[in-house]
């Protein structure tokens, strides 16, 4: 006879990996690329617009070019100078634009002081705003859909629906409002029938409304936030948080908004950080230029 182990088991949360979901994404796109190369003779082209030279924002445009090659897709990169002007990015941008081997054109944020964000986006053509944010495709997502969707909410998305089957009628909670994460996402949920929450730096008991939340989003940028006893357990907890802390000896790690060790026995599935949505951003960058490319050039609507 083996004896009963005298620890009680403790559940653990699903561990979502980001990481091996979008390596399988990639590879899907990068068949799909393949496909159309040899029906059409063209590949899909991603323009990268990179202006100075952020250490943080180099490292993010040098794995977006390696990504999207490695998918088969043509990767430009411009960059100029901390110096230049928003007339100079406003010329780039009406130069891709125009270019018809460009299919998706993104500008690496933040900018330089000098420059408007919002004056650049909105001159993006909507048709190859692989970003998802301007306003038309913002519009586009709050109403019926159809547009080009932001890449970490579209990457949160497709994590959700790899560990739940059925998101309709589930309370969420989007802790975060920001334009490129909290607001989009809170759309696709909505869109998706959850009742959905969106929480921030002035709401009301944030850890009371937490626990209502069988879906909990955390986009706030402040490493390790929210705590385990705020979590409803069996929640499925997306971190999209990237904080970058000190870990002593002259070191730096990554760490998200969620205090993860305090999650993981409470939660049912939880995204780790670096390794969860972070690489599923990347992916939808690529799977959102395959996208822009087949409606621009007729090739049709991909199903990726
Ligand atoms: N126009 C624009 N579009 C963006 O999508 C955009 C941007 N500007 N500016 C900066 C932020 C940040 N961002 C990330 C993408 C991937 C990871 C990523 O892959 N993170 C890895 C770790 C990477 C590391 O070790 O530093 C992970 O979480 O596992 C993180 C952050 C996109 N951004």
């Amino acid at each position: 006879m083996t004896e009963a182990p005298t620890k009680e088991a403790t559940r653990q949360a699903t561990r979502i990996d980001g990481k091996a979901e979008a390596e399988r994404l990639r590879l899907r796109i990068g068949g799909e690329a393949a496909r159309l190369l040899a029906l059409h003779g063209a590949a899909p082209g991603l323009a990268v617009v990179l202006v100075g030279e952020d250490p943080a924002s180099q490292v993010y445009v040098r794995n977006k070019g390696i990504a999207t090659r490695a998918a088969g897709l043509v990767s430009v990169e411009h960059r100029l100078p901390v110096s230049a002007s928003q007339a100079d990015v406003l010329a780039l941008v009406a130069t891709l634009n125009a270019d018809p081997a460009i299919d998706g054109i993104l500008v690496q944020l933040p900018l330089p002081q000098q420059i408007s964000a919002k004056a650049v986006i909105e001159a993006i053509d909507p048709a190859k705003d692989v970003d998802g944010f301007h306003p038309v495709n913002t519009g586009r997502l709050w109403t019926d859909g159809g547009g080009l969707v932001p890449c970490t909410p579209q990457g949160c998305m497709l994590l959700l629906a790899g560990v739940r089957e059925r998101l309709a009628g589930l309370n969420a909670l989007v802790v975060g409002r920001s334009s490129i994460v909290g607001k989009p996402m809170a759309a696709l949920l909505l869109a998706a029938d959850c009742t959905v929450t969106v929480a921030h730096s002035r709401s009301r008991d944030l850890p009371a409304l937490a626990r209502q939340a069988d879906i909990l989003v955390a986009a706030v940028g402040r490493p390790a936030m929210i705590r385990g006893d705020w979590i409803r357990p069996g929640a499925t907890v997306i971190d999209v948080g990237v904080n970058r802390i000190d870990a002593g000896q002259g070191k730096t790690r990554l760490v998200g908004d969620v205090a993860y060790d305090e999650a993981v026995p409470v939660a049912g599935a939880i995204t780790p950080v670096p390794g969860g949505v972070g690489p599923m951003t990347i992916a939808c960058l690529l799977r959102n230029t395959m996208i822009a490319a087949g409606r621009r050039r007729g090739w049709g609507e991909l199903d990726l």
